[in-house]
């Protein structure tokens, strides 16, 4: 079967994420966030936000497993676009625009260069970095913006829906890595924004 399209590709991986036993998926996301705390988080700014989100349905689930490591930021779309707002533990949430829990409408949005890690949930990542959401764009649209694009980013994927070689449109924004259960991979260093390290993008 050849899948020509974004969306044929989205329905065909979501329902590989949806063969995972809950089980499954938790044990991924567990994995996930222990790659994140040991090689990920203790190279970051102390004060620094961390971007996350709340898992829907059968994404990886990574927020209970950084409950008391660092300071979050949660995506929240009202108005038409993607804002990060600041979070803390135990405070409500309520469903934005999209109907995902996000922080009130009162907690302060977060600029760009408050932000030491973007944590992108993706439905699939491309072999080259380029990330597959569920098709409105909002982080697209974030990304489009050079502040949000140069900041460092994983997607955030079971490793059975990376390496997908859906075709990549003009507005896509390659991530500078992804985090899966097997492992953090980088196509581009996080921390200098500057050309490929190939010692750095070695330890792939
Ligand atoms: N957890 C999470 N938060 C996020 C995103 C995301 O991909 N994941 N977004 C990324 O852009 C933005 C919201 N965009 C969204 C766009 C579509 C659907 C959607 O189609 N939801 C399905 C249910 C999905 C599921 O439960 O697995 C639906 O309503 O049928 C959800 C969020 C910001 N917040
Ligand atoms: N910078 C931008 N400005 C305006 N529209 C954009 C921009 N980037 C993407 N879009 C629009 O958003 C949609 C994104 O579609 P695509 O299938 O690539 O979604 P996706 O990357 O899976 O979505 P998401 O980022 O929400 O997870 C397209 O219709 C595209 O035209």
């Amino acid at each position: 079967m050849t899948i020509n399209s974004k969306g044929e590709w989205r329905r065909l991986l979501r329902q590989r994420r949806r063969c995972l036993t809950h089980g499954q998926r938790q044990h991924q996301a567990r994995a996930m966030a222990t790659h994140l705390l040991e090689q990920v988080l203790p190279r970051l700014d102390r004060d620094a936000l961390v971007a996350g989100y709340v898992a829907l349905a059968a994404e990886p689930d990574l927020t209970p497993h950084l409950h008391g490591t660092v300071a979050l930021a949660l995506p929240a779309v009202y108005q038409g676009r993607l804002q990060l707002r600041r979070w803390s533990w135990g405070e409500p949430l309520e469903p934005d625009d999209c109907g995902v829990p996000a922080p009130w409408i009162s907690a302060p949005v977060v600029e760009p260069d408050a932000v030491a890690m973007l944590l992108i949930p993706a439905v699939a990542m491309h072999p080259d970095g380029f990330r597959l959401g569920y098709g409105g764009g909002w982080y697209d649209r974030l990304l489009s913006q050079p502040a949000w694009a140069q900041r460092p980013s994983l997607g955030v994927c079971f490793s059975c829906c990376t390496a997908v070689p859906f075709a990549v449109d003009p507005w896509d924004r390659p991530l500078h890595g992804q985090l899966t259960e097997k492992s953090v991979q980088w196509w581009r260093h996080p921390w200098t924004g500057g050309p490929d390290d190939q010692k750095f993008c070695g330890e792939r």
